[in-house]
């Protein structure tokens, strides 16, 4: 994995073109490993995302004995064995870093199917929340528990005796409680299936379609009844080769360039036809007047022929991950930008309201938040800053793009973005010829 230094100097960014080929999806490859793993199947999987998230799904399932071999001539491309959800090994302490895909989705996972484990992650994992995802798998008839009673990890799972046909979850904390029921309950269900009753509104609904999607391409059929969800039951099997498409919400800090700094930028991947919510974001950027064009597997932002973007109020409920990127492009644009619906940001990488809020404001602008909200006013003119990261991922790549509004920018603890984007400063230097 790439090395980077204690700080980088963006320099100020006057004009970004090119192509950017992104990544393979993290959503989508951790889910398609897992999948893979519990099938019944050898499945052939390529375009995995090669980053900190995958390679803790990948450890965790060739820890459980599942067999994951890497292709010698494709580092992105694997051929899983799956174990048709009895994983070998029965007793294991697994560590998950800060991935949520990997902690949810592994908790279900080995909670319906029972055994001696305990999943942990790093300090930020044992405060993000899986209280919820716990009390449904109890619900069911899981021995699994929260080790230090907090509502976090660690979690410690026992044997599992019979699993229940119904459990309910809140789906405001977040949908990866209701991806990883969904997956590990079409594996481990019982002769009449598994209903799936979501509490109240359910938030960043689209990666919880792609759940459903994925689980299609192995074969399983969840009925989708509105507030509840029907999982059948049964194996999964993969029949063809499964090629995962590139990261629709790595593609959004370049299609920023280009819509803030010229352009075109495209980035290739994802597009009209991807199973990313995130690719929305190009729809977002329009509407602030960016000009956008777009294929079923690539998109292309240029900036406005005024060159001016407009301010606007969205609704990033469905979009948590990409609306980070539009409080950047948010310096550059005319009025005030009001981001509705990110309260979940509050328990993701870090607090994120309140890490943008402080790093935005450190570059001369006017931001304003609430539980679930936040308005950022263009300064006059941007202040030159070391920003802080957080050690999130997220944050650098949102703040590397202030360097469009004119002023050169410290990022403190580059190499974050290894979480989903080990080379995202070399795409950034390569798109706006800058060099650092
Ligand atoms: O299911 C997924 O792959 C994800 C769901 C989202 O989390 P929430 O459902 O917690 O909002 C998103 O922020 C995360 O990066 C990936
Ligand atoms: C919230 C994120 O990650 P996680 O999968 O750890 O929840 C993210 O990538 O922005």
């Amino acid at each position: 994995m790439k090395v980077y230094p204690p700080s980088l100097l963006i320099p100020p960014v006057s004009r970004a073109c090119g192509t950017v080929v992104l990544p393979g999806s993290k959503s989508i490859s951790n889910r398609v490993l897992l999948l893979a793993a519990l099938s019944s199947s050898v499945c052939r999987l390529s375009g995995v995302l090669e980053a900190e998230d995958t390679e803790r799904m990948k450890e965790a399932l060739s820890a459980l004995g599942v067999d994951v071999r890497r292709d010698p001539s494709d580092a992105s491309a694997y051929t899983v064995r799956g174990c048709s959800g009895r994983f070998p090994v029965r007793s294991a302490r697994i560590f998950l870093g800060n991935a949520g895909t990997a902690m949810r989705t592994l908790c279900a996972t080995l909670a319906l199917y029972g055994g001696d484990y305990v999943l942990d992650g790093v300090e930020r994992m044992r405060q993000r929340p899986i209280g919820p995802l716990v009390d449904a798998l109890r619900a069911l008839g899981a021995d699994v528990r929260c080790l230090q009673g907090s509502g976090c990890p660690p979690v410690q799972i026992g044997p599992m005796a019979g699993i229940g046909p119904r459990c309910s979850i809140t789906g405001s904390v977040s949908s990866q409680f209701i991806s990883a029921l969904l997956m590990a309950g079409q594996v481990y269900a019982g002769p009449r299936g598994l209903v799936i009753d979501i509490d109240g509104p359910l938030i960043s609904k689209p990666y919880v379609e792609m759940t459903l999607r994925l689980m299609k391409r192995f074969g399983a059929e969840v009925e989708d009844r509105g507030n509840s969800f029907f999982v059948p039951g049964g194996a999964y099997r993969l029949d063809a080769p499964l090629r995962v498409e590139g990261d629709a919400s790595g593609a959004s800090y370049f299609l920023a360039l280009g819509a803030l700094a010229g352009g075109p930028v495209r980035v290739e991947g994802a597009g009209s036809a991807s199973i990313q919510g995130d690719v929305e974001f190009a729809r977002v950027l329009e509407r602030m007047g960016a000009r956008i064009s777009w294929g079923p597997d690539w998109i292309e932002a240029r900036a406005p022929e005024s060159g001016k973007l407009r301010g606007i109020e969205v609704d990033c409920t469905a979009i948590p991950d990409a609306a980070m990127t539009l409080a950047a492009v948010a310096l550059k644009a005319e009025g005030p930008t009001k981001l509705t619906g990110i309260g979940s940001w509050r328990v993701k990488e870090t607090d994120r309201i309140a890490a943008l809020q402080t790093e935005l404001r450190r570059v001369g602008a006017k931001v304003a938040s609430g539980e679930d909200w936040l308005t950022v006013e263009p300064p006059q003119a941007l202040r030159s800053a070391d920003v802080r990261t957080y050690g999130d991922h997220r944050i650098a790549m949102t703040m590397s793009l202030a360097s469009c509004a004119g002023v050169p920018v410290r990022i403190l603890e580059p190499g974050c973005v290894a979480k989903t984007y080990p080379t995202y400063f070399d795409e950034f230097a390569a798109v706006t010829g800058c060099e650092f």
